[in-house]
């Protein structure tokens, strides 16, 4: 079971994360309770050992300012969630970023792994990083290739959503929170361990 933890911003938080095991660490870039600049981004990416992805998450940026943003961030991944088109992943590629591609069941993207050239994909909320739940219902066939469940996880919900969907991996963010933005240090680590016990 893969586990994403996203919206960090304060070196506790980062540092809990990487002790929970937990396989890549998210930086949002775009607006956002949770939005960091890209110079303190590197900053916490550097306390992140090899091994564990670090990806800067853009929502709906300029394809320019994506890519000089996610250079100045020294991240190895990148994560779009705006309607950007197979070339700006393809840009981001040779740029030399590994790449995450993130949409709704609602969104009318492809639910489908690599349709993009992205190498993971993430089913969420139409309103991401708002801690919102979706209906499983909308997803019909889950994708065959690798992908992330998100959407108002959380450490007392994570293994009931992977019984039901046997997503690849999954990704969090609201719930890990006690205040909106502000990552919680013992949440990080029980959702972690909940999510790593639960059988894809
Ligand atoms: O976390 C944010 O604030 C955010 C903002 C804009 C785009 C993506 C964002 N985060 C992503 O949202 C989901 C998690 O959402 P939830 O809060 O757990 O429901 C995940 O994909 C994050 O990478």
């Amino acid at each position: 079971m893969y586990v994403k933890v996203c919206g960090l911003s304060r070196p506790q938080d980062v540092a809990a994360a990487v002790e929970a095991g937990a396989d890549a660490i998210g930086f949002v870039l775009t607006p956002s309770p949770r939005q960091v600049a890209p110079a303190d981004v590197r900053a916490l990416a550097a306390l992140v050992p090899e091994g564990t992805a670090t990806v800067a998450v853009f929502r709906g940026e300029p394809l320019d300012e994506v890519r000089r943003a996610a250079a100045e961030s020294g991240v190895d991944t990148v994560q779009l969630h705006g309607a950007e088109p197979p070339e700006a992943f393809a840009a981001l590629r040779a740029d030399g970023f590994r790449l995450i591609r993130a949409t709704s069941p609602e969104g009318g993207a492809p639910l489908e792994t690599g349709a993009y050239g992205e190498d993971l994909l993430i089913i969420d909320s139409p309103r991401p990083g708002s801690g919102e739940r979706w209906d499983p219902a909308a997803l019909g066939v889950s994708p065959t290739g690798p992908w992330l469940l998100a959407g108002g996880l959380a450490p007392d919900n994570v293994a009931g959503a992977v019984a039901g969907l046997r997503p690849w991996g999954v990704d969090v963010s609201s719930g890990v929170e006690r205040t909106r933005g502000v990552k919680d240090p013992e949440l990080i680590r029980q959702f972690v361990a909940a999510a790593k016990k639960a059988a894809a």
